[in-house]
């Protein structure tokens, strides 16, 4: 058992005020007996169905190609704003693209107006880059290959990053599917073969502590809950990323080595009937350092903080509607829709 501090216990995961993040061993899963499966699957499922957030360690991700990932990104987010800007994101159907300062402000309201004034009271201070599935007639990627040797190394990267968390978004899914005790492990495969998922990198330049004092509603990402089915989430050791207790209070998701924080999405949600949750989460700035001199210093920099989120969805042509044990007890809550179509609405309520 690990020490506890700020509610981490290194073997846990994150426990406070009744929000529950558990740490799960996902080789358990991927390599285990079949008893030794289910009961991963029971957990993943559990945490799925209460704080809607889990850590995944052994995830069979390699460690090299998340540390070069980070350092590609911070590399193109390094890159000359003109150079970025040639590369822009376009609309909410493609979402492929880098998406500027500003641009994108990530609320829980649909209402224009409201979400005109958000963006221009608190803009979210990040810059991201969206890539999708690569093939998509009409909607290509806006890679930086024709840039230099670099770009051309950073699309070869990402390329293969994003087909290695298309295989653990089969697999986590697959986990689902057990823990539900759906008759066939592989239920939602056709759900999820297509790949139509979104890789985003985000860069939360550094700002001074005195953005903060100043204005104690600026954020670096807006309250929010994500669209999709799934949301695999890398984070560098800098923090910030808070989750909100059914209490209403914010929890650190500390960064804890290794391991991919995992949270379900509003499609997913609707799809199990609400069985499964989707939880609001922020980016703020870090927890104060330990010096407190530095932290008193209004021109003192918090760190610039980097990380990558891969937003899983159902394949954009398939219909979901209540899964089978989620609402035969009860009713259906919600009509049937098709994935795509939620998934671009969404989206265009926040660019
Ligand atoms: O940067 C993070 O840690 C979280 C970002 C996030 O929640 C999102 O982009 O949906
Ligand atoms: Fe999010």
């Amino acid at each position: 058992m690990g020490s506890i501090e700020n509610g981490v216990q290194a073997q846990k995961g994150v426990e406070q005020d009744d929000l529950v993040m558990p740490l799960i061993d996902f080789g358990a899963f991927l390599h285990g007996d079949r008893p030794t499966k289910k009961a991963t699957a029971d957990q993943i499922l559990h945490a799925f169905t209460t704080s809607g957030f889990l850590y995944l360690q052994n995830h069979g991700v390699p460690q090299e190609m998340v540390s070069q990932a980070f350092s590609q990104s911070a590399q193109f987010f390094a890159r000359p704003q003109a150079q970025k800007d040639t590369l822009g994101w376009t609309t909410p159907d493609a979402n492929r693209g880098y998406v500027t300062w500003g641009r994108e402000k990530v609320t829980q309201s649909s209402d224009p107006e409201e979400i005109a004034r958000l963006r221009a009271s608190n803009p979210d201070l990040k810059e991201s880059m969206e890539i999708g599935r690569e093939g998509v007639p009409g909607l290509p990627n806006r890679w930086p290959t024709e840039l230099d040797e670099a770009g051309a190394q950073f699309t070869r990267d990402m390329q293969r990053f994003f087909l290695t968390l298309k295989d653990l978004h089969v697999n986590v899914m697959r986990a689902i599917a057990t823990g539900m005790g759906l008759d066939d492990e592989h239920f939602f495969d056709s759900y999820t073969d297509a790949g139509d998922n979104t890789l985003r990198l985000l860069h939360y330049p550094p700002v001074k502590r005195s953005v903060w004092r100043d204005n104690p509603f600026q954020v670096r990402a807006g309250e929010h809950s994500d669209y999709g089915s799934i949301t695999l989430l890398f984070q560098d050791h800098v923090g910030g990323l808070e989750v909100k207790s059914p209490h209403g209070t914010w929890v650190r998701a500390t960064p804890i080595d290794g391991t991919i924080v995992v949270n379900a999405g509003d499609l997913l949600a609707r799809w199990s009937n609400d069985l499964i949750k989707s939880t609001n989460h922020r980016v703020i700035q870090p927890p104060p350092p330990k010096d407190v001199e530095a932290d008193n210093d209004p021109e003192a920099l918090i760190p610039a903080r980097y990380s990558i989120a891969y937003f899983c969805n159902p394949n954009f042509d398939r219909l979901i509607e209540a899964l089978p044990g989620t609402w035969e007890k009860s009713a259906k809550k919600y009509e049937p829709i098709n994935s795509g179509d939620y998934l671009v609405r969404r989206l265009a309520a926040t660019y």
